[in-house]
């Protein structure tokens, strides 16, 4: 094996996924030096196979719904989507999986890559078998940060993995739309794309072993988006648990046991079985235990709020690979947070990450907002009120009919929807926010400002919302809780 190094660069960043490019950026614009490694595209997960062409399928879908509840712009809308348009918009978002123009970006902003897969070897040092078949060793002056992502989980269900699944590279990178799909997890991922398929054509089975849907969120957001699949077609087995699964000539044969069926086995057919069932952190082979890391969980690797894994004072973990919160707008505020603390560290500062200060990302503990793209749509940030309950906050909870709202009812006719604020009573704050309904994601963000601002609710009060717009609901839950 020939060994190329000698190589130094202040960071190093392992993963050019959106976290790993945003931390190289950070770096930069601080003068230092960056190096990104990336074994497949410059973009990641995100832009080729996860947020991007998922919500390039689902944008249609809600284009369509939007348009058939406005009589008078009804009339004008025949048929559904054409699955071939769809796919290839879908591709043109991808740019057909190529990543010329990112890493023309990274040559724009002076960050060097390196195509292949990396590894630690050592204290600040990475070792990349390149896809020529090279290997280089690489030191970091300052820091080197893992953005190494997620990769989906596969149950262990015999006959699962042999069974051929698709995970959602699978049905995000699609070019044939199955006759039928089943969807195997009642997360975002499950949700999102039995929206996508059903819309498309598919006959969609979605199997989730829960009592609802969306199970992390608050109870009504899942209700309301079992009424929506259900209404679109989809055949929704909550309670339920897989058994086997068997690929033969004619598809995925699945065996389902759901309390609806009084716990007795059900056979459910389909062409595809789409595995949603969550996401690990993507460490294996990355040497961890080179710098005496063992022992990493599910959960991912462990970090302070400046992403720095604890005990190595050199190294960082940024995105999903540290588990806080798998969303990539989340992803790219801990690089902004984790890139600023390298930046100061390597000009001789503490850069403490105190809460709320630029080397922090304390709203991953406080704040994460998260909008899930079915029909209808959600849209949360903070706590649950269970959550809120359970950390012993003293907590009153507000909900309020979206439809009552004059904005939501020229929206669309028959505009259903719900919103809910959760408030800390001893603070006199929100705490968390959701929304339900056409277009609810939008109003999140102002809940998200409202938490991190902990603006008091007497001072919220005189946040006055246009009308008739859909945020006029913030007007109803203020009157609902009263002054
Ligand atoms: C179907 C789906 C839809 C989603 N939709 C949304 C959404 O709408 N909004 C949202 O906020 N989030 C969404 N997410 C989550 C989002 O995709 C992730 O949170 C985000 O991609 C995380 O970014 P990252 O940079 O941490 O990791 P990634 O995007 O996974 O990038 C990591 C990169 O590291 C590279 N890499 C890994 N190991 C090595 C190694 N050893 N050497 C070199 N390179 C390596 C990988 O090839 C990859 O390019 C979705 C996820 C899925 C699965
Ligand atoms: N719009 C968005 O922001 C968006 C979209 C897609 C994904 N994401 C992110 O990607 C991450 C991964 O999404 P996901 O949906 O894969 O994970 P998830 O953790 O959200 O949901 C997985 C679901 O699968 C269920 N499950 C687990 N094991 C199972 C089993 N053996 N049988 C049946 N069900 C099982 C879980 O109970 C859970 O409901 C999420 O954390 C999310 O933040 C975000």
């Amino acid at each position: 094996m020939t060994v190329s190094g000698g190589d130094e660069y202040d960071v190093i960043v392992v993963g050019a996924g959106p976290v790993g490019e945003n931390v190289a950026d950070q770096v930069v614009r601080g003068g230092l030096t960056a190096l990104v490694v990336e074994r497949e595209l410059v973009g990641g997960e995100c832009s080729y196979w996860a947020c991007i062409p998922s919500k390039a399928l689902l944008r249609p879908v809600a284009a369509l719904a939007d348009a058939r509840r406005v009589d008078g712009a009804a009339t004008a809308v025949r048929g559904g989507p054409n699955p071939e348009q769809v796919l290839e918009r879908r591709t043109a978002f991808t740019h057909n999986w190529s990543d010329d123009s990112q890493v023309g970006w990274l040559d724009s902003v002076g960050i060097a890559l390196v195509r292949g897969t990396a590894r630690l070897v050592g204290e600040r040092l990475v070792e990349v078998r390149t896809r020529d078949g090279g290997v280089r060793r690489v030191t970091a002056r300052h820091a080197v940060v893992l953005a190494t992502g997620s990769r989906p989980t596969v149950p262990d269900v015999p006959g699962l993995a042999e069974a051929d699944p698709w995970t959602s590279r699978d049905a995000t990178s699609v070019t044939a739309i199955p006759d039928e799909l089943a969807v195997l997890g009642g997360g975002v991922v499950g949700c999102e794309m039995a929206t996508a398929f059903a819309a498309l054509g598919s006959r969609v089975t979605l199997i989730a072993r829960g009592n609802g849907l969306l199970p992390r969120l608050e109870p009504f957001a899942g209700e309301a988006v079992v009424a929506g699949l259900r209404k679109a077609g989809v055949d929704v087995r909550l309670g339920a648990t897989v058994t086997t699964v068997e690929r033969d000539d004619a598809g995925v044969r699945i065996e389902v046991t759901d309390a609806a069926n009084g716990d007795g086995s059900r056979t459910v057919r389909a062409d595809e079985v789409l595995v949603a069932t969550g996401r690990a952190p993507a460490t294996d082979g990355l040497g961890l235990e080179t710098v005496g890391l063992t022992g990493l969980d599910r959960a991912g690797i462990s970090v302070d709020d400046s992403c720095r894994v604890a005990g190595v004072d050199w190294l960082y973990a940024a995105g999903d690979v540290n588990g806080r919160a798998l969303l990539t707008h989340m992803g790219k505020y801990q690089a902004r947070a984790c890139g600023a603390a390298i930046v100061a560290r390597a000009g001789g500062a503490a850069a403490e990450p105190t809460p709320w200060s630029r080397y922090a990302a304390t709203a991953d503990h406080a704040a994460v907002p998260q909008a899930v793209f079915t029909d209808p749509e959600v849209g949360a940030v903070g706590r649950t009120e269970a959550e809120a309950r359970a950390a012993g906050l003293s907590v009153r909870a507000v909900e309020y009919d979206l439809g009552q709202v004059a904005g939501a009812s020229l929206y669309a006719d028959g505009y259903s929807g719900r919103a809910k604020l959760v408030v800390d009573t001893s603070r006199g704050v929100i705490v968390g926010a959701t929304f339900v309904g056409a277009t609810a994601a939008e109003l999140v963000h102002a809940a998200t400002i409202a938490i991190v601002g902990e603006v008091p609710l007497d001072r919220l009060w005189h946040a006055v919302p246009s009308f008739p717009t859909i945020s006029e609901i913030w007007l109803r839950l203020l009157e609902t809780y009263g002054r």
